[in-house]
């Protein structure tokens, strides 16, 4: 067996963000090639999501943490940093621990990257140079957005760099006249590259696994400094021939806001809350990605965005031991985190909750408004309830001391199922107050105190 044959065939799949990249390493993992793939997630954004829209085909899933693999390679500083040993890391896993238990390795790039540096990882480790060999380098094409983007340094290079370029979701350029025109573009910026027209990533594996269509002499050729380990210069105006230019920075202006939000939303909200949001700042959201905790559902529901198009679907069923906290995250320009924020936390139920409190009723009253703003007297059929109060149609306030007796006798169970969120206010003394058993001999405390409870002090 040849050298080449004993090493690995490592694939690189890049393309700009939202080009159908993972959308592609799902339909690789699903279709049957007799394959095992071990499959390497780089995520641009502060919340990890692409990881976990993999589908589970039994394969060996790894993500480099944080931030741009690419970006953190461009210093011999940052060359050394943990992003950068993360990938090196885990290709040495691969080769120490899993030999022998994958035939492949897939290596999905962020959105944003320039390809080159993870290229360069092949080349500078010996290790890894010695267990791998670089496959091709395949690149997603968004066949609707991508030339709204060829201003980008990193989608110049995504593109150059391709073995292979798959003209994803070509149903969104339905017409052959304009299918050609972009193959026609595609060609004039790298001719070397044969290109697949693809919808949804179904491409015929053959196209683009195993194919041995790297070649490092037509890197070098285009790049001679590629294999430079040296300090690369940022300066796009510099034309100092001693410096490294092979690799530049992404646009620092595109950033990313990720978000964790406990809680359920509410799907009317979210709707109507994406919908003006493109509205108002379409234009400089590249990127929206979410799993979802939408109220009434047992799946996630996760949310994709691509400049002003959006979909939701329901994914598989959230895991009894899952946390169901909402993970969103944007990329683009000039985001605003604290207006993302805000409004979609806006998009979040109202949790039902109940307060127990053990202050006289106005001193209660002065502190839980502190705490829940628009607190008003409970009305029952026109008729104002001494000891509670209402904040909005979803929360009770009772006073611990008043309504024990009532907890224990009728009304614990409505309690328990219809309020996810008890609030207790007060330090001690109502603890005994609610301390007895209901009529069905259960302990009342007790059963608040699985609840979802918050202390109000
Ligand atoms: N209409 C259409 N949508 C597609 C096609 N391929 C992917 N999509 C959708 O495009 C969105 C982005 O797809 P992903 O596979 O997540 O793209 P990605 O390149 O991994 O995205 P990033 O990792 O964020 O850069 C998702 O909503 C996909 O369902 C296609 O051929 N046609």
């Amino acid at each position: 067996m040849s050298e080449l044959e004993n090493k690995i065939p490592v694939t690189i799949l890049t393309g700009f963000l939202g080009s159908g990249k993972t959308t592609l390493i799902n339909y690789v993992l699903k279709a049957f090639h007799g394959k095992k793939v071990a499959v390497i997630e780089n995520e641009f954004g502060e919340v990890a999501v692409d990881n976990d829209l993999i589908v589970d085909a039994g394969q060996e899933i790894f993500e480099t943490q944080n931030g741009c693999v690419p970006c953190t390679l461009v210093s011999p500083h940052s060359y050394n940093s943990k992003v950068r040993g993360d990938l090196v890391r885990i290709l040495h896993e691969l080769i120490e621990q899993k030999r022998g238990k994958f035939d492949m390795v897939l290596i999905e790039t962020t959105g944003l990257a320039d390809p080159g540096p993870v290229v360069q990882t092949f080349f500078m480790d010996k290790t890894v140079q010695d267990a791998f060999q670089i496959d091709a380098i395949v690149t997603m094409v968004d066949a609707k957005h991508f030339q709204q983007h060829l201003d980008s340094e990193e989608l110049q290079q995504q593109l150059a760099f391709a073995d292979r370029l798959i003209l994803n979701k070509i149903d969104l350029v339905p017409e052959e006249a304009d299918q050609k025109d972009l193959i026609a573009n595609l060609s004039a910026i790298n001719p070397s590259a044969q290109v697949i027209k693809s919808q949804f990533g179904q491409v015929s594996l053959d196209e683009i696994l195993n194919i041995r269509g790297f070649d490092l002499e037509k890197v070098l050729d285009r790049e001679p400094e590629f294999l430079r380990n040296d300090e690369a210069c940022d300066d796009n105006d510099c034309h100092d021939a001693a410096h490294n230019h092979s690799h530049k920075r992404h646009d620092i202006s595109v950033t990313s806001v990720g978000i964790y939000l406990p809680g359920e939303l509410d799907f009317d909200l979210l709707n109507g809350w994406v919908q003006s949001l493109l509205a108002s700042s379409g234009q400089n959201i590249y990127r929206m990605k979410g799993i979802l905790n939408v109220k009434g559902e047992e799946d996630r529901f996760v949310f994709q965005g691509v400049h002003m198009m959006f979909d939701g679907q329901q994914d598989r069923a959230w895991r009894p031991d899952e946390d169901r906290t909402n993970r969103m995250v944007f990329i683009g320009k000039d985001l605003d985190r604290e207006v993302l924020t805000n409004s979609f936390k806006s998009c979040i139920c109202f949790k039902p909750a109940i307060v127990v409190y053990s202050l006289p009723r106005q001193e209660a009253k002065r502190c839980i408004q502190n705490v829940i703003p628009a607190t008003q007297p409970a009305e029952n059929n026109g008729h104002r309830h001494r000891n509670q109060f209402r904040c909005d149609s979803a929360t009770t306030i009772l006073q611990a001391s008043t309504c024990s007796f009532a907890f224990g006798k009728r009304y614990l169970d409505v309690i328990l199922l219809n309020f996810q969120r008890l609030l207790f206010h007060g330090e001690s003394g109502y603890e005994c107050d609610i301390a007895r058993n209901d009529h069905a001999g259960r302990n009342v405390y007790e059963c608040f105190a699985k609840r979802d409870s918050i202390f109000i002090h």
